[in-house]
């Protein structure tokens, strides 16, 4: 039975955006580096990666929605880190916003990856983010440029797409 093959290549043609919060920024800067030196670490040039800093995680689908519709990115990868502090506010943010960027995956037909840290702590984030659990923008960037080969590897879509196609 033939295979979809998983690859990280990444084409001189794919550019990939990335939409970074700037709240907790001592971790989301680092998650930024992680996901930037594995983009390039496999191919990617200074100018097939674009980054989109904004204000908080929330703000994050907005800006996905609109690189992700516009048509010129492979991928978007999504980088931020909510910390729970004393009351319910992190509910309102996680949830919500993990949905809305899968739902803009599916509208577009593009990979948005979800790297948003979802913690109780600092620490844990900071172990997230290039400490004793790993970098999870290093995770996201992986996840991009493999799944972005794979559906250039599958049939395009039947029914016509919006205009990002
Ligand atoms: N508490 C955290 C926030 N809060 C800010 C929101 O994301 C948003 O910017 C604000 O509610 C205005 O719409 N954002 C994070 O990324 N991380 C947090 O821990
Ligand atoms: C996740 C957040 O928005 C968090 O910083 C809010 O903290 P608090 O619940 O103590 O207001």
């Amino acid at each position: 039975m033939p295979a979809l093959e998983a690859n990280l290549l990444i084409s001189p043609d794919d550019h990939f955006a990335v939409v970074v919060s700037r709240f907790n920024d001592l971790v989301t800067t680092r998650l930024l580096e992680g996901a930037v030196a594995t983009l390039k670490r496999h191919g990617a040039k200074d100018d097939q990666i674009t980054t989109a800093w904004v204000p908080g995680s929330f703000e994050i689908p907005v800006v996905a929605d609109r690189l992700a519709s516009s048509g010129k990115y492979a991928a978007v990868i999504t980088l931020g880190a909510v910390i729970q502090g004393e009351t319910s506010h992190h509910e309102y943010i996680n949830a919500p916003m993990a949905s809305a960027l899968m739902q803009i995956g599916l509208k577009y037909g593009r990979p948005v990856l979800f790297g948003v840290l979802t913690c109780h702590s600092m620490e844990q984030a900071l172990d997230r983010a290039g400490g004793k659990a790993g970098n999870k923008g290093v995770e996201a960037a992986l996840a991009a440029i493999e799944t972005v080969n794979l559906l250039r590897q599958c049939a395009q879509p039947a029914s016509p797409r919006t205009k990002s196609s």
